[in-house]
């Protein structure tokens, strides 16, 4: 089923029936979810037919960053699978992008594809210490450039980017953003944040929300007070 929601529910668990649970307790009417790096190591690709088989559109985040050949075969296992979005490392440069990009349109594969910028969870000292003296909004722009030239249908950036990057790559462009915290919630180890509503009036085009929502004493009831934001 596709939805109109721009959420995207992080389903960050150490075990299948742990995320199956709470997908039981969701509407695929009302987000889409996101299966990363834990649930996939663990469960594999079993969580994918478990999600796809009650109905979401799921996004795999795997941040692939590869020789370009390594990751263009990964990008189409994942489109294989049936992912509705599928992601890379913008840093993994031009001719790593655009390998993903020809493979899966070769093989006429929909799967949306975009790339990471500056993880949400980094500040300017942290791209200092990993030899990258840009503030974080400038290595976010000059990656989300590069991935936009190289043939990505968008990126993952924070929100606080959304805007200079609706200017720069117009509407179209996907701009996935995590670190989306409403007033209630804790920060945790994200650092580049924004509340839902401030995320899309910025032009944030998706909105990935993690433990806000599966952390939460009530998780019905966060999920409620972020659609009620939004409304
Ligand atoms: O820059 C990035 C890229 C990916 N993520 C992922 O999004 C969720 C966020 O979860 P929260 O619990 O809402 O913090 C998580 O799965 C990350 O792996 C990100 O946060 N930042």
């Amino acid at each position: 089923m596709s939805t109109a929601s721009p959420l995207i529910i992080a389903l960050d668990y150490a075990s299948l029936d742990a995320a199956l649970c709470m997908a039981d307790r969701l509407d695929p009417s009302r987000c889409r979810l996101k299966v990363g790096k834990e649930l996939f190591t663990r469960s594999g690709p079993d969580v994918l037919d478990a999600l796809h088989g009650r109905g979401f559109e799921v996004f795999l985040d795997l941040k692939f960053h590869d020789i370009p050949a390594t990751v263009a075969g990964a990008v189409q296992a994942a489109a294989e699978q049936g992912v509705w979005m599928v992601n890379v490392h913008a840093a993994g440069g031009r001719r790593m992008m655009e390998a993903a990009r020809s493979r899966l349109d070769t093989h006429g594969l929909v799967t949306h594809l975009i790339a990471v910028t500056v993880l949400t969870s980094m500040e300017a000292d942290d791209l200092a210490e990993v030899g990258v003296n840009a503030s974080p909004a400038e290595q976010v722009e000059r990656l989300a450039q590069l991935a936009f030239d190289s043939g990505m249908d968008g990126v993952v950036c924070s929100a606080q980017e959304a805007a200079a990057l609706r200017t720069r790559c117009g509407d179209d462009f996907l701009k996935v953003t995590p670190g989306i915290r409403p007033s209630f919630a804790d920060a945790f180890d994200q650092r580049r944040i924004m509340t839902p509503a401030k995320a899309m009036a910025a032009g944030s085009t998706h909105l990935v929300v993690g433990r806000p929502v599966t952390q939460a004493a009530d998780p019905m009831a966060a999920l409620a007070a972020i659609e009620s934001e939004l409304a």
